[in-house]
Order: structure tokens, then sequence, then C-alpha cells
């Protein structure tokens, strides 16, 4: 919030997305903004756009976490969601039935300031503690007929870093179908191996922001790897309030998959499990003892992505593929020696898995495009 306009924003195969807007003097542009119309993949990162971790333990303290329970429709079994969650706001707070709770005021300036940012009136946010490495959200998708054909969704990230996965879809679950126009007639999971994975390290203070009709064919995921310090998670979505029943149908799926699962009138009677953070800590905190003395990033690249699925070919855009030699910054990160001369873009290929907003701004324009190149798969 409120970063200098210094940050350069960088774009591969078009610049669709205006960040001129008429407050533009007020509002950061994203560090780095992937277009890519022929893939459908629309993202923007805005690096430390909450720049202090004040918001964070204000969340710490005062959020209330559900832990989700429900039986699956699909597989008839006991569930239970895999992070903590709850979810403020929607469409409607009047109707006795539909359940509702106003975003707390301490995160209205929030909304209200990411709302301007990206020219969207959100109107709900989803939250979400990932307490420890174990916890993770699964491949899906945003996109939700009541949110509009291409909803932007904003998600900004506190505390322990993540990778933020994509994958890239024939046609996106939950509508796969032998009928799509690329479809090869066989009914098949609809994922598109052709296509590698991506990988985004987010850190904390990091809004990454997925529009367009990206919802359409890519899934994300934020996977379980081995140590995490904890991490929160806003999610800021945007429900029409023209979408009449099925946004207040989709409003309720929000609140019943991350506040009361199959237990609302527990909810309604105040007697639902929930969770502080501090009462967290208190009873699992021990485990959070592993991580040592900091919290250890591990690029995708040495098999940290967890989830226990077999990995496929996932390139990384801040992290070590960036210094693959596909690009004039090829040297390892690992090479800027003390001998190694202090140029940006040795200070770039040196700086850990993380971009370094100063230097990714620095960095000539021909090899922030090799590299975004690269992450395209270009
Ligand atoms: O934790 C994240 O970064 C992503 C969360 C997410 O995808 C969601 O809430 O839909
Ligand atoms: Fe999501």
């Amino acid at each position: 919030m409120n970063l200098p306009e210094s940050s350069t924003k960088s774009t591969t195969e078009s610049s669709t997305k205006s960040t001129t807007k008429s407050d533009s003097l007020q509002h950061p542009s994203p560090t780095l903004s992937i277009s890519s119309p022929s893939l459908h993949l629309h993202v923007d990162i805005y690096k430390k756009y909450v720049p202090s971790d004040t918001l964070f333990q204000t969340i710490l303290s005062k959020t209330t976490w559900y832990r989700v329970k429900y039986e699956s429709a699909r597989y008839k079994n006991q569930c239970e969601t895999p992070c903590y969650t709850n979810f403020y706001g929607g469409v409607t707070s009047t109707s006795p039935v539909t359940p509702y709770q106003p975003v707390p005021d301490y995160l209205a300036p929030l909304v209200a300031e990411v709302s301007s940012l990206l020219n969207t009136p959100f109107n709900a946010i989803l939250l979400r503690l990932y307490f420890d490495g174990s916890d993770n959200i699964a491949w899906h998708t945003d996109g939700r007929k009541f949110l509009g054909p291409t909803p932007t969704i904003a998600s900004l990230s506190f505390g322990g870093g993540a990778d933020f996965q994509l994958r890239k879809m024939t046609d996106c679950w939950p509508c796969v179908s032998t009928s799509a126009p690329n479809s090869t007639g066989v009914r098949d999971d609809g994922v598109d191996r052709s296509e590698p994975e991506r990988s985004l390290p987010v850190a904390s203070g990091d809004l990454l922001v997925m529009h367009s009709d990206m919802q359409d064919h890519w899934h994300h995921r934020v996977p379980s790897v081995r140590s995490r310090l904890p991490r929160v998670n806003i999610n800021f979505r945007y429900i029409l309030p023209t979408s009449g029943d099925v946004g207040v149908k989709g409003q309720e799926t929000y609140y019943k998959y991350m506040v009361y699962g199959d237990h609302k009138e527990e909810w309604r009677g105040g007697t639902i499990e929930s969770f502080k953070y501090e009462r967290l800590l208190k009873v699992k905190g021990s485990m959070l003892g592993h991580v040592g003395g900091g919290e250890k990033r591990k690029s995708i690249f040495d098999g940290a992505s967890g989830g226990g699925e077999k990995e496929r070919k996932t390139t990384s855009i801040f992290g070590s593929s960036a210094a693959k030699p596909t690009s004039k910054a090829s040297a390892s990160p690992n090479s800027a020696a003390p001998s190694t001369p202090q140029t940006d873009e040795n200070k770039y290929l040196a700086s850990n898995t993380t971009v370094d907003r100063e230097v990714w701004s620095d960095l000539s324009e021909d090899i922030r495009n090799g590299i975004v190149a690269e992450w395209l798969g270009n």
C-alpha cells in the first residue's frame, strides 16, 4: 500500500491492463505483470504491497478461525478443510436465512484500498491461516457464475512464504466436458499436460492478482511444504449484487466451506468449535520448533512442493529458473561470489528465491523479458 511510483511494470506479449487510472498517483504499479492472452494467463504481482507486519499481527490477534468439517457429497465421507478459514461480507446482510458477517472495521480500509487499486468493488473477503507447512489448499479455480465471467481475484499474503502454483486446464473443473472445443472426446481430468506448471513464490506483504479469463483456464493451489512459518492469506472477491439467488446461494456456499461446514446451527448458537491463533500456538506451537532459526524457503526445483503428487516440470520466475541459461542472465545464483561485479543483474541472481523489488525494477528490459519468457515457457 502506498508504495512509491518507482516500481516498474514488466509485461510480456501485451499489456492490455491499464494501470493509468485517474488516481494512479496514489497507487503502485505491479512489480510484475504476466499477460499472455494466448495462454489465458493474467497475473499481476505487487511485491511488498503491504510493507509492514502490523496488520498481520492484528489479524492474528483478532481473527476467529474455523477448521470446517463437512460430509463430501462426492466421496460420501467426512472432510475437514486443509487450513483454518473465515469469511466476511457478501451481497446481503438483510436476509434472515443468509449467513453474513460484516467485514471487520480494522480490515475495511484495506478492502477499500485494494478495491481502489484494482478498480473492483470487493464486497467479500476470505481469510486463510496456514498454521504450518502441512496446511494447504488443493488445486481449484476461483471462477463462479456469481462473480461474473472474468473475475478479478486479489490475494494478499502475510507471514510465511509460499509457492502459489498454477496449472493449465483444457477445460476448467468443474465443467470438464467432452464437448469442449479442444476436447479429445475422452473424459479426463482436464489438465493440459503440454503446458508446464508455474510456481510463483509469494512473501509477506505481496499482493497477487489474477484477472481476465484466467479462472476458465488455470487452476491454482498452495501445496504443503516441509516447513513454513504461519501464513495468512486474504482473498478479495466481488460477488455481483445483480446475481440474485445465484449470488445469495454462492455467498452461502462460501460461509458453509469457510465457516460452519455441516454445523450451521451450532455456529448460529455460538457453540461451534473455533480457534484463536494464541491457542493454536499453545497447542501446536512446539511443532513450529523444527522450523528452527527461520523459515527455509524451498524452490520447487528441490522437490519441496509437497502435495504428494508426482511432480511435473515447473518453472519459477523468481526462483532458480531465473538463473537457468536461457537468457542473458545465465549465471547461477551461487556464482555471485565476492569477486563477482555487483551489477544489478548479479544482485538479482544472487537474491535468494524472492525477487527484490528494487533490483527487479533496475534490471534492463531485455533481461526482465528473458526471465519472464522463460517463466512462460517460450
Ligand atoms: O493462500 C493463497 O495464496 C491462495 C488462497 C486461494 O486460492 C483461495 O482462497 O481461493
Ligand atoms: Fe483460490
